[in-house]
């Protein structure tokens, strides 16, 4: 509440009285700084030349250290010009005018460190003078002199920026979000944090101007990618993005309450306060492609590459990809603690059936997913269980030995007592059938003396070791099993159903075999692969020499400048590949992690810090508390800092006045998050008629002419198909999507399709539903069919107050 009254003050603080003139001559303040800046990096970059240059004209080039030094200092003078003229629309984008501190101490990026203004730094006829100006920008310049041009968003002189509210000012009198393309200021907008304060700047009174950046950004139409917010982050989510690092930090909010953002935010800040610790990479997994699509500009747009890696949930095992959705009961069965315990057995269990496909068919790497969402009933041909080898037969001192079945059971079982991964047990199998076999020989007992046994028993297993016979017998009745033959093995219905006996139910069973018998992978069937790899294991290989990397030999600028620019990308980019393991792990979306994908996100994170953000009220998982064990599980004993976001910034207050509705019905007694801003224009409630096709493409068409920006069309997961026929031709701003696609979207405008169809879908679907309805940024429209039983104004039953 607090936070909201803070909000709510610091967007009332505005002049509404500013004319253009003042904020035409306050654009061509910001433009003069700007312009300073760029001219600032140009001299560097020429300095920096100049001395290489000289130094080279003179063969003096000094000790290797200092050449080695000046280069980097030219590469990086290069290559921030380079990203501010190409990369950054608004490098620079915010300014704070600020009260003479408590004691006069600066930090390292120049500016004054006290938080609060000195004693009589306000006069008693509330007149005050700005003692110091600060320009934040995505990174820090530091002038001729080392004063600052501009300080990094994330440096600690930046943090009032952020923090400062009208209810907590500290220093700041005037916050202002400066808006630029390139080299041009092209506007500003001003927040007084001290609106009953008159305060002057070089004895001219401080000019205010706008209506508030945080309404401005808000209001602006949505595309199909995420923006940055840096330049509008509120106080309650800059504590987050600043929380320090170590162990867990948990963050929960409503929908629209920043989360997303935040989380990407963190890794950026994170970055920046620590990047030799982060070396170790930061993971950010998010719950769809779809999602990961949208905001995977953010972090370019901040400054960020290479360290950190967006990866959907289906996406965490290299060379896997989901492109299927299971149905619901699937998903329940496959990503719950259970399916471990099946997992377990089959992969002991496969042992017996080496003619398991090596791999299962390979994914298609598309974002798109497959259409099988509620098709349980389509029939699947079983696949044929293959044979294993039931007797050994080898020669050996010119006799035949053998193993019989039983024998070969027993030696099985022996060799699979303990939990040791089952690919790593094939060397005691091994020696298991050499001691049978040797006892069958009965070689052992004509020999007394120790020296001579040992020494025959040795010639023994060598001679029956390089057999061609044992050694095609050991291969086909131990094979090296990959976590995909294994899987392809669990879609016999008949196997499965022996190694889930007691743990799975036989409709379980039957669907979980169907499901898996079909071409691609879904979100659960990857977790499971992450599983059965650890729970196989991976027998140790001789080791490839590495080739010499050529940037290794890199000593010289020439090759340092063009060169070492795009490689080091590269490099970083196939270490980013082949990683597994992370010095941060950012779950966003946490409350729809199944326990089985818990286990396969902790896996690489075992030794890093955390930040986890979600929201219960959102789950479209069915056993919230299972998750929550798991999830516990995977975080272990670190001590863990909580946060809540309190504000929604995407819904306007009619659209989430609608969604809580919902919500006090898909969690009783839980609280929404309060709407920053009300538009006035209420949910639009439509019932079909002519059809349902021509309704929802009617409700499309006629969002698309009232907003400039997306618009969402949510329907049930089993009418995706369908629904993007009905909007074909509608034009790109325009997508459909699955009630699960939309987790984490936005658009300008939504249309929700049937939202008793959405609820009935699965165990989460009121909480689905709550997902859907606040997706839009500006207009709502619900469609209702008969099911959802409409009152006279077209207000289905699950919507009414
Ligand atoms: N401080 C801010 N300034 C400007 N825009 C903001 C700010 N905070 C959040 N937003 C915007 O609000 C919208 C919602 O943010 P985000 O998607 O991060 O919320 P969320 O909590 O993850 O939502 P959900 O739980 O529904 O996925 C985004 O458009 C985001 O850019």
């Amino acid at each position: 509440m607090a936070a909201q009254v803070q909000q709510e003050a610091a967007l009332r603080s505005v002049d509404p009285s500013a004319h253009d003139s003042v904020r035409d001559r306050e654009i061509g303040v910001e433009q003069e700084h700007l312009d300073r800046v760029y001219r600032r990096l140009e001299e560097k970059i020429h300095e920096a030349e100049f001395l290489m240059n000289d130094a080279a004209k003179r063969g003096q080039v000094g000790t290797p250290g200092a050449l080695a030094e000046r280069d980097a200092q030219v590469f990086r003078a290069g290559v921030h010009l380079n990203r501010l003229n190409n990369e950054f629309e608004d490098f620079l984008f915010g300014r704070i005018d600020l009260l003479a501190g408590k004691d006069g101490k600066k930090g390292p990026d120049g500016a004054y460190t006290a938080v609060e203004p000195a004693e009589g730094a306000i006069r008693s006829d509330n007149t005050a003078d700005i003692a110091e100006t600060l320009h934040i920008g995505r990174i820090g310049v530091l002038d001729a002199d080392y004063s600052p041009l501009v300080i990094d968003w994330r440096a600690p002189a930046a943090a009032p920026f952020y923090r400062s509210t009208p209810v907590d000012p500290g220093r700041v009198v005037r916050r202002r979000v400066i808006r630029s393309k390139g080299r041009r200021v092209l506007g500003v907008e001003d927040d007084l944090m001290r609106p009953e304060l008159t305060a002057f700047l070089d004895g001219h009174e401080l000019p205010v101007v706008g209506d508030g950046a945080l309404m401005a950004a808000l209001g602006q139409a949505r595309s199909h990618t995420m923006r940055d917010i840096v330049a509008s982050i509120q106080a309650e989510q800059d504590l987050v993005i600043r929380a320090p690092a170590a162990s867990v930090t948990y963050v929960e909010g409503g929908p629209g309450t920043g989360k997303t953002a935040v989380a990407l935010h963190r890794a950026a800040y994170l970055l920046y306060q620590d990047r030799r610790r982060y070396a170790g990479g930061i993971l950010i997994v998010s719950p769809t492609p779809l999602l990961v699509a949208y905001t995977e500009g953010v972090l370019p747009s901040l400054g960020e590459e290479g360290q950190v890696a967006i990866r959907a949930v289906g996406s965490l095992v290299d060379g896997a990809e989901a492109t299927l959705y299971d149905s619901p009961a699937v998903a329940r069965a496959k990503g719950s603690y259970r399916m471990l315990k099946v997992l377990r057995k089959a992969a002991r269990g496969a042992l017996e059936m080496p003619g398991a496909p090596a791999s299962a068919p390979a994914a298609t790497g598309q974002l798109a997913f497959g259409d099988d969402f509620g098709d349980e009933d389509d029939t699947q041909p079983p696949v044929a269980p293959a044979s294993t080898p039931t007797r050994l037969r080898v020669v050996a001192f010119g006799r035949r030995l053998e193993l019989e079945a039983p024998e070969l059971d027993r030696i099985r079982h022996t060799a699979l007592s303990g939990t040791a991964p089952v690919n790593l047990l094939r060397p005691r199998a091994r020696r298991l059938l050499l001691d049978a076999l040797w006892a069958k020989s009965g070689a052992g007992s004509r020999h007394t003396d120790p020296e001579l046994a040992a020494e025959l028993r040795s010639s023994f297993d060598e001679d029956i070791s390089s057999e061609d016979d044992f050694i095609a017998f050991l291969d086909a009745w131990w094979p090296e099993l990959t976590p995909r033959a294994v899987l392809a093995a669990m879609a016999d219905e008949r196997r499965l159903g022996r190694w889930a006996r007691r743990i799975l139910n036989p409709g379980e069973v039957r669907r979980v075999a169907r499901s898996l018998g079909r071409d691609g992978l879904s979100v659960h069937d990857v977790a499971m692969l992450d599983e059965l790899q650890a729970i196989l294991g991976t027998p140790a290989r001789p080791r490839k020499r590495r080739e010499a990397d050529p940037l290794d030999q890199l000593t010289g600028l020439e090759e340092l400048m063009p060169v070492r620019e795009e490689s080091q990308r590269e490099r970083a980019e196939r270490l980013a590949q082949e990683r597994t393991e992370y010095a941060h792990v950012i779950v966003d979306e946490a409350q729809d992690l199944t326990p089985m994908q818990w286990r396969m996100v902790g896996r690489r994170g075992r030794h890093a810090t955390w930040t986890v953000v979600g929201d219960p009220a959102q789950s479209s998982w069915s056993d919230p508390d299972e998750a929550a064990e798991a999830r516990d599980e995977a975080l272990g004993t670190r001590p863990r800092r909580r946060f809540t976001l309190t504000v929604n910034y995407r819904n306007p207050a009619e659209i989430a006045e609608l969604a809580a509705r919902v919500l006090a019905l898909a969690m009783p007694g839980s609280t929404s998050p309060s709407a920053v801003r009300s538009t006035g224009v209420e949910p639009r409630f439509s019932v079909v008629r002519g059809g349902l096709a021509k309704t929802v493409r009617e409700e499309a068409a006629r969002l698309l002419d009232r907003v400039d920006g997306t618009v969402g069309v949510v329907v049930a997961m089993n009418r995706r198909a369908e629904a993007a026929r009905w909007l074909a031709g509608l034009g790109e701003r325009v997508v459909a999507l699955g009630s699960l696609e939309a987790k984490g979207l936005e658009y300008d405008a939504t249309v929700v399709v049937s939202p008793a169809e959405i609820a009935d879908e699965s165990p989460a679907g009121l909480r689905v539903l709550y997902v859907a309805l606040t997706r839009a940024t500006q207009q709502l429209t619900v469609v209702s069919q008969d099911r959802d039983e409409p009152d006279a104004n077209g207000v289905p039953d699950l919507l009414r107050d």
